[in-house]
């Protein structure tokens, strides 16, 4: 049989604040895969460093902040039919952040109140697990995509945090 290759290891960052109402920071993606889509911060995990370590080095690159005490709230593995490489991506959350908020060529950074999260510009999958890390939820998912926009198969569960 093929052996499948390796998952592809990716991260994604969930800056919250509660003053002055319970807040999120997404970033707008202006060009590059899945353009025109909010999104939490994140990228790949290259070989010399940790998966932390890459969720605090791609916020920076792509807010201008630096992130600490991250918490890591879930694993989602992300399937598309025709690629064999199963994306997986680290999920973290903190409240803890320093520096100036900039937007960059690739990022348009802004707060939104986690009431009105722009989910119609999002990945369809977005609406079933923030609500995990807005309440601080540990959570284990998988998404199988036909192209961008349509979930085949979902799974989706909470766990027991570390
Ligand atoms: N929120 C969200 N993000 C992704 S890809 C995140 C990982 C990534 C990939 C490429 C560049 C930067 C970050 C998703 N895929 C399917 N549903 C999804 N939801």
């Amino acid at each position: 049989a093929v052996p499948r290759p390796a998952n592809k290891l990716l991260t994604l960052v969930f800056l919250l604040r509660t003053q002055p109402t319970p807040q999120v920071l997404l970033g707008y993606k202006k060009r590059g895969f899945a353009h025109g889509r909010w999104n939490g911060f994140g990228g790949k995990v290259e070989p010399n460093e940790t998966i932390r370590e890459a969720a605090v080095r791609e916020m920076k690159e792509e807010s201008g902040l630096l992130v600490s005490n991250l918490d890591e709230m879930g694993v989602l593995l992300f399937e598309f039919v025709d690629d064999p490489q199963i994306w997986e991506v680290h999920i973290f959350r903190t409240t803890h952040f320093s520096g100036e908020m900039t937007e960059t060529e690739e990022m348009r950074p802004q707060w939104f109140d986690q009431c009105a999260v722009p989910f119609d510009q999002m990945w369809p999958d977005d609406k079933l697990w923030y609500p995990f890390v807005f309440n601080n939820k540990y959570f284990d998912g998988y998404f199988k995509f036909e192209g961008l926009s349509t979930i085949l198969e979902q799974r989706l569960m909470e766990r027991e945090g570390p």
